[in-house]
């Protein structure tokens, strides 16, 4: 983790010219330089820099990845490896809470997407005055100005912990335990005295692979609360919705 932050604050820290190589508004783009989540719409821009890339298989994408800092593709590809494992664990466990088998889903699991998010959240003179992210939930699952909001609504800080990994399911898992878990939402303040980092490891199902509620978890009592969706899905709705207005899970939600 720590050489991870470290690669992360070097390529921060380079000219603006030579990051804004790596600038896209494309979502679909595979490594992607930026600042707000959509330049064109967004009303209020985030206080925050981010690079985005897929990360699995490391080999798939490694060599699109930054080659400045020199240390940047080793130890952000230790860093993702370390955690795709840890997700394959922790889904297994989630699956077996659920009362299905471990390993429900077999390869599917392993066979998804991770898309690492960088983010870089300067010092800011107003932190009143904006956010480092807005409100979301991740349509997977990921990793502290961590916020997330509570069951009454209210914003909760997560306590910054050296060395641990923060998880939170998202949208997927919402979907395909049925409700039985929650997909996070959250967001990052910013501070005036520091910069902070944060990298997001979010990981999915396949880009086509529909995701709907486990039929082991479905019946007359529970009867299906979602509609299935894919990644791609996803991404057509966050490029085409402000999502600080809509939330994509409210769109797949079935009213009985
Ligand atoms: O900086 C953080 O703690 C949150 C980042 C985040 O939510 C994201 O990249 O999806
Ligand atoms: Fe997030």
């Amino acid at each position: 983790m720590d050489e991870a932050l470290k690669a992360a604050d070097e390529f921060f820290n380079l000219p603006h010219e030579e990051k804004m190589r790596l600038f896209s508004d494309d979502v679909h783009m595979p490594v992607r330089y930026g600042t707000s989540l959509n330049h064109a719409r967004d009303e209020i821009y985030c206080w925050r820099d981010f690079i985005k890339h897929y990360s699995h298989p490391l080999s798939d994408w490694i060599h699109l990845w930054p080659s400045n800092p020199p240390t940047y593709r080793k130890n952000m590809g230790s860093y993702v490896e370390a955690v795709q494992n840890l997700q394959n664990k922790l889904m297994g466990m989630i699956f077996e809470s659920l009362g299905l088998n471990p390993s429900y889903l077999g390869e599917e699991v392993n066979g998804g997407s991770q898309l690492l998010s960088v983010n870089c959240y300067p010092a800011c003179p107003e932190p009143g005055l904006t956010l480092g992210i807005h409100p979301h939930s991740d349509y997977g699952s990921n990793r502290s100005g961590l916020e997330f909001k509570d069951k009454s609504n209210n914003w909760v800080q997560v306590p910054l912990v050296e060395g641990a990994l923060v998880v939170q399911l998202g949208d997927q898992i919402e979907v395909l335990s049925n409700g039985v878990y929650k997909s996070v939402i959250h967001r990052a303040t910013v501070n005036v005295d520091e910069k902070r980092f944060s990298i997001a490891s979010l990981h999915s199902f396949a880009m086509d692979k529909k995701i709907g509620p486990a039929k082991e978890l479905v019946d007359d009592e529970s009867p299906k609360f979602y509609n299935e969706f894919s990644f791609r899905e996803f991404l057509r709705f966050i490029s085409s919705n402000d999502i600080t207005k809509e939330r994509f899970l409210d769109s797949l939600r079935i009213m009985n």
